[in-house]
């Protein structure tokens, strides 16, 4: 499958290296790229990165840094030196903190490794927002902070599916939207607040698709993937 027909990213959230590779295993790298969030590499470390790399999967590693500017871009050059697909980094930590980041990922030779930033998470809701002092919608909150992360010149942003059409108007076509908070329709929303399902995301403009227990919990996680890219196919794409 090439880039444009692989949007699914399956969120390895799992607490030890076995139980992710055994999932791996479950899955085809052919149809989907995985992701490896603070859990599994506070437990695994690079170990598990190189083994899924191993086994031909693309890797997005989700630690989602956010520090002052020399700490931030060191980390990010750490993940790049991984040969991770991509890496991320909190939009709200600012100008600098991100253009620190970018700088020193352009600094690298033949460095592929994509560079995002988180805007509002898609578990939080306005109240959320209220309670630490940002007292505009999630929607108002994630423009700007993407409109930031295109300006530090980043290679797109996390978002809300909810909010991928307004982004796909104002930001360039190359500017990748990778949205989670993805729900097939009968799967429960469980934790996440602003979600939508894998089609309707699509078509909202996103680039990628994070989805983790709507696959990683199905009976089959790659038969539950493929039937995923099936609705995809039949709703026009590809
Ligand atoms: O950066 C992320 O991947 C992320 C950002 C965000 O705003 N919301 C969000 O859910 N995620 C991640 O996306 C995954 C969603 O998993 P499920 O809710 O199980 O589909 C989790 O690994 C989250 O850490």
């Amino acid at each position: 499958m090439t880039d444009a027909l692989k949007p699914i990213i399956v969120a390895l959230d799992f607490p030890d290296q076995g139980a992710a590779l055994t999932m791996a295993d479950r899955l085809d790298p052919d149809t989907c790229r995985v992701k490896v969030g603070k859990e599994l590499f506070t437990r695994a470390g690079p170990a598990v990165v190189e083994a899924l790399q191993s086994r031909g999967f693309e890797v997005f590693l989700d630690l989602k840094f956010h520090d002052i500017p020399n700490t931030t871009a060191s980390a990010v050059k750490a993940a790049a030196e991984l040969g991770v697909w991509m890496v991320n980094v909190h939009a709200s930590g600012g100008r600098r903190m991100m253009q620190a980041a970018r700088e020193i990922l352009d600094k690298q030779a033949d460095c592929q490794t994509l560079l995002i930033a988180v805007t509002v998470l898609t578990s939080m809701e306005q109240v959320d927002l209220e309670d630490i002092g940002i007292a505009v919608e999630p929607v108002q909150q994630v423009q700007r902070l993407a409109k930031l992360t295109a300006e530090c010149g980043l290679d797109g942003v996390v978002c809300s599916a909810q909010e991928a059409g307004l982004l796909r108007q104002q930001l360039a076509n190359s500017f990748k939207l990778i949205t989670p908070g993805i729900r097939p329709l009968d799967a429960d929303a469980g934790d996440q607040r602003r979600i939508m399902t894998p089609l309707e995301a699509l078509r909202q403009g996103s680039d990628y698709l994070v989805i983790g227990r709507p696959i990683t919990r199905a009976e089959d996680p790659a038969a539950r993937c493929s039937q995923i890219l099936n609705e995809l196919q039949q709703g026009g794409f590809f």
